[in-house]
Formats: C-alpha cells, sequence, structure tokens
C-alpha cells in the first residue's frame, strides 16, 4: 500500500505523533501529527488511519488574470475537500501570497475535525490562491475571483462543497463567488457560499462570529483557570475579522487588552488599548502601527507579552518550539487554525499553559455558517438575538464535553477535541460502510 501519510508536496517527510522538533514542521506535519495521536489513542488501524488523513478529493487550478493595466498574471489555486463522510464539504478561501497544496490540505483536515467536533452536519475543505489581495484593485480581485470560481465550479455546489471567507477573504468575495455560479446555474444559488452580505441572503452575526465564539471559549477558559476576566488582560495577534472582533468582544466583557498585531508589527499599552480608537486608525491606515494610543513593539513580542489571555488569530506556526517556553500567558485561545506546532504544544503543557484548540476555539464561524446555509435553504431568516445565543449555547457545550473527555483520560484539550471529532467522523465512514 502507498504510505500516503507520507507523501506531501512540499515535504516528504512523516512526522509522527512523537516528532522531536519544529525543524521539518509544516501545517500539514502539524495537522497529521496531531491525527496520529488521536489514531493512536482510539486504536485504530493504518488502514483507517490512512483514510482519515487523505483528502478524498483535490484539485489544483492555474487562473489568469488580466490586470488593470492590461498586463496578464497567472495565479495557482486550490480546493481540497477532505472528507464528506458526515456531510457536504466546507471550508473557508484563503487568498495569500504563500498558499500551498499542503497548507490547503491542512486546512481541509482541520476543517472536518471541526465540523465534526460541533457536530454540524459537514465534512472539511479548504481553497486557497496564492495571491496578495493587498497588491490588486477591486476590479482585479473580482475578476479573478469569478475566474478561480469557474475553475473550481465543476466541484463546489450547496450539497456538495461551501465555501466561506478565510485570510484575505470577505463578504464581497463571497458575493462575486455566489453570483459566478448562480449565473452558471441559471438561478440564484444562496446556499453556494456563507459569509455573504446580509442583503444577499448572509445571516446575522456571521461576520462576527468567529470572534464572538473565540470569546465564549476565551471568558470560559480563563475562569476555568480561576481568573476572573474582569480582572484579566489579553494579547491578540492579528487584527483582522477574526483578531479585530476578539479584541473588541474581550474588552466590552471587561478583559483589558493590552497589545495586538498586524503583520507589519505591534502595539502595547499595558493600561489597556482603546479598541474603538485602534479600529478607526486601522481603517485610516491600514495598520495598527502608528496608533496613538499605545507604545510600538515588535510582532514576535507580542507572543510573549506579561498577560493572562493570549489569542493567536493571524497565521499558522506562530507558536513554536524556539517561543513556546518564553510564552507567559496562562491561557491560549486559537483563533487561527493551526498556530501552535505539536513541538509548542508538548512544551506548553509541560508548563502548564491551557491551550483551547483551533478546532474548538475558532469554530463560531463555521456554526453560524451553517446557520446561514440553514436559512438559505429555506429562505427564511434569524434574528440575530436568536443566531447569537444558539452560536453561545454549541460553543459552550462543546467546551464542555472537549473538557469532560480530557479530564476523565489526563489529556489536553487538543487531543481530546482531536480524538472526539476523529471518533465521530470514523463512526460515520464505519456506518456508510466505507470501513469495516
Ligand atoms: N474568518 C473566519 O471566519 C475564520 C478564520 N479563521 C482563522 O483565523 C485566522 C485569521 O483569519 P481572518 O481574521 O479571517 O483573516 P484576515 O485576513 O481578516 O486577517 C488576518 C490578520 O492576520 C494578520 N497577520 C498576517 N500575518 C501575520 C503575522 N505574521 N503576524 C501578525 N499578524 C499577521 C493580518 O495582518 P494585516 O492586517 O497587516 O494583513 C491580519 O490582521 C486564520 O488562521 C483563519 O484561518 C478560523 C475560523 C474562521
Ligand atoms: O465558515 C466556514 O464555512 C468555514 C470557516 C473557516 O474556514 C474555518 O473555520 O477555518
Amino acid at each position: 500500500m502507498t504510505d500516503v501519510l507520507a507523501a506531501t508536496t512540499t515535504s516528504t517527510a512523516h512526522v509522527d505523533a512523537h516528532a522531536a522538533s519544529d525543524h521539518i514542521a509544516t501545517p500539514l506535519t502539524d495537522a497529521r501529527s496531531q491525527l496520529a495521536e488521536a489514531v493512536s489513542l482510539l486504536g485504530y488501524a493504518d488502514g483507517l488511519h490512512q483514510m482519515l488523513a487523505t483528502p478524498r478529493r483535490e484539485l489544483s487550478v492555474a487562473v489568469p488574470l488580466r490586470m488593470d493595466s492590461g498586463e496578464s498574471r497567472l495565479y495557482l489555486g486550490y480546493r481540497v475537500q477532505h472528507n464528506f463522510s458526515r456531510g457536504p464539504a466546507k471550508g473557508g478561501l484563503r487568498y495569500a501570497p504563500n498558499v500551498n497544496l499542503d497548507e490547503v490540505r491542512a486546512l481541509a483536515m482541520w476543517m472536518t475535525w471541526k465540523c465534526a467536533l460541533l457536530d454540524v452536519p459537514y465534512g472539511g475543505a479548504k481553497g486557497g490562491l496564492a495571491i496578495d489581495p493587498r497588491e490588486h484593485s477591486t476590479a482585479e480581485l473580482e475578476r479573478v475571483t469569478r475566474r478561480y470560481t469557474s475553475e473550481i465550479l465543476p466541484i463546489i455546489g450547496p450539497e456538495r462543497d461551501i465555501p466561506a471567507p478565510d485570510i484575505g477573504t470577505d463578504e464581497q468575495t463571497m458575493a462575486w463567488m455566489m453570483d459566478t455560479y448562480s449565473v452558471n446555474s441559471g438561478y440564484t444559488v444562496p446556499g453556494i457560499v456563507t459569509g455573504k452580505p446580509i442583503s444577499l441572503g448572509g445571516s446575522q452575526g456571521r461576520a462576527s462570529a468567529t470572534s464572538r465564539g473565540v470569546t465564549h471559549i476565551a471568558l470560559a477558559a480563563l475562569r476555568h483557570v480561576g481568573l476572573d476576566p474582569a480582572r484579566s488582560t489579553a494579547a491578540v495577534q492579528g487584527f483582522g475579522k477574526v483578531g479585530a472582533d476578539a479584541a473588541r468582544f474581550l474588552s466590552e466583557a471587561g478583559v483589558r487588552v493590552t497589545a495586538v498585531s498586524d503583520q507589519y508589527g505591534a502595539v502595547v499599552n499595558t493600561a489597556g488599548l482603546d479598541i474603538e480608537a485602534l479600529s478607526d486608525h486601522v481603517r485610516a491606515t491600514g495598520s495598527v502601527i502608528g496608533f496613538a494610543g499605545g507604545e510600538p513593539l515588535d510582532g514576535a513580542d507580542l507572543l510573549t507579552q506579561d498577560v493572562d489571555l493570549l489569542v493567536p488569530a493571524a497565521v499558522e506556526g506562530v507558536l513554536h518550539d524556539g517561543n513556546a517556553g518564553d510564552v507567559q500567558a496562562a491561557v491560549i485561545v486559537e483563533g487561527a487554525n493551526g498556530p501552535t506546532t505539536p513541538a509548542a504544544d508538548r512544551i506548553l503543557r509541560e508548563r502548564g499553559v491551557l491551550v483551547v484548540p483551533d478546532i474548538l476555539a475558532n469554530a463560531g464561524g463555521v456554526i453560524v455558517s451553517y446557520f446561514e446555509w440553514v436559512q438559505a435553504n429555506q429562505a427564511y431568516w434569524w434574528r440575530a438575538d436568536e443566531v447569537e445565543s444558539r452560536l453561545e449555547e454549541r460553543m459552550l457545550s462543546a467546551w464542555q464535553h472537549v473538557l469532560g473527555y480530557a479530564r476523565a483520560r489526563d489529556l489536553s484539550l487538543r487531543t481530546a477535541a482531536t480524538a472526539l471529532a476523529v471518533e465521530r467522523v470514523a463512526e460515520a465512514h464505519r456506518l456508510r460502510g466505507l470501513y469495516p
């Protein structure tokens, strides 16, 4: 049998659950390492492990773009459908210059576990386009989005695979995707994407859902370790769709947010940042840099600030064996997907830092995406307070479930969450007869 666990496009290294360090870590090796640990705990055979580790379908596309200048460019794009055993594939679309197939494979696998853990009836998928959206006009982004959508059209659909926003994409991107798909179908198909504008059938509360979920979990986790949120401090890495609203909601809940960062650097104010004023500054300048209500800070130093809570809400692999020993926070709540490598996880656990894993902490987005899909399919929309109370109920019940499973078996929250999710996906395979 081919060892699919070792086959990657950018790395041939097979990393098991006990990899010694981060020297060869990538998001895909991290995701596979986490799966391997769950599989070993659950005692599954190699064949089932390989099925769970391998995307069911992958599409690589070359996407031409006519620039406003008349010049032509070509961008590489991907859509990876990791699993469909519990329902249609579901997951975001990322626009970033360093996107590659292995990264999208990892993100798609994490989507499968996230949907299973939160018990939303989806499998996992992710898309990516290796483009820097900041370098393009709105017209260029519209053209490249429409062309990317046309290229992946044969494998997406409201019953097959439903994209949503991720890094570098937003509700406008989703509106163009929905329109391209609908024009091709001959009628409007609002269920093809989630994270759409509300006026096009989007859901109340989707834009801020990931951040609300992160906040519910962060407050619960702080209380769990005996900290009063109203007397706690936090640092947030990333000030985009997830990070900015997480900082705002935390601050509204009484947490003193003392440091935030973006890809250009960080700002700190130990008395607490004024998040609303900072958001105005970012809207006006495009970065947290230069905010008058704080002092400049090196972006890397944000992760080791003397705070109670750290929310990485940017990219993968930022907490690694080179800095995990210096983290001062008591609690890490992963707003981003894959911010902590397995080596960092081990160091943090040894040091008694509570890490709430991505597949639980940032699941608010896909939960409200599910609500949006349900609403769009029924053409019946819910009030914002209904969306938010259902989101909170699902997040806190998953938190209790993961916590109970972890405590009963003396596991980290990540291993517990992954094992719970993997068990549900494996059970679906077994019941459908895909695997004994
Ligand atoms: N959007 C969603 O609903 C969900 C997102 N996620 C995950 O959350 C994370 C953030 O996504 P989202 O907020 O949507 O993306 P955005 O593109 O809206 O924001 C990303 C933010 O991260 C910042 N950033 C990028 N690289 C770095 C870096 N090296 N150090 C510090 N900051 C950096 C960006 O900086 P700058 O502004 O300068 O570009 C930006 O502020 C991703 O991991 C994503 O997969 C998870 C679940 C759902
Ligand atoms: O809302 C969704 O469908 C997926 C969001 C996403 O990409 C994620 O949770 O990582």
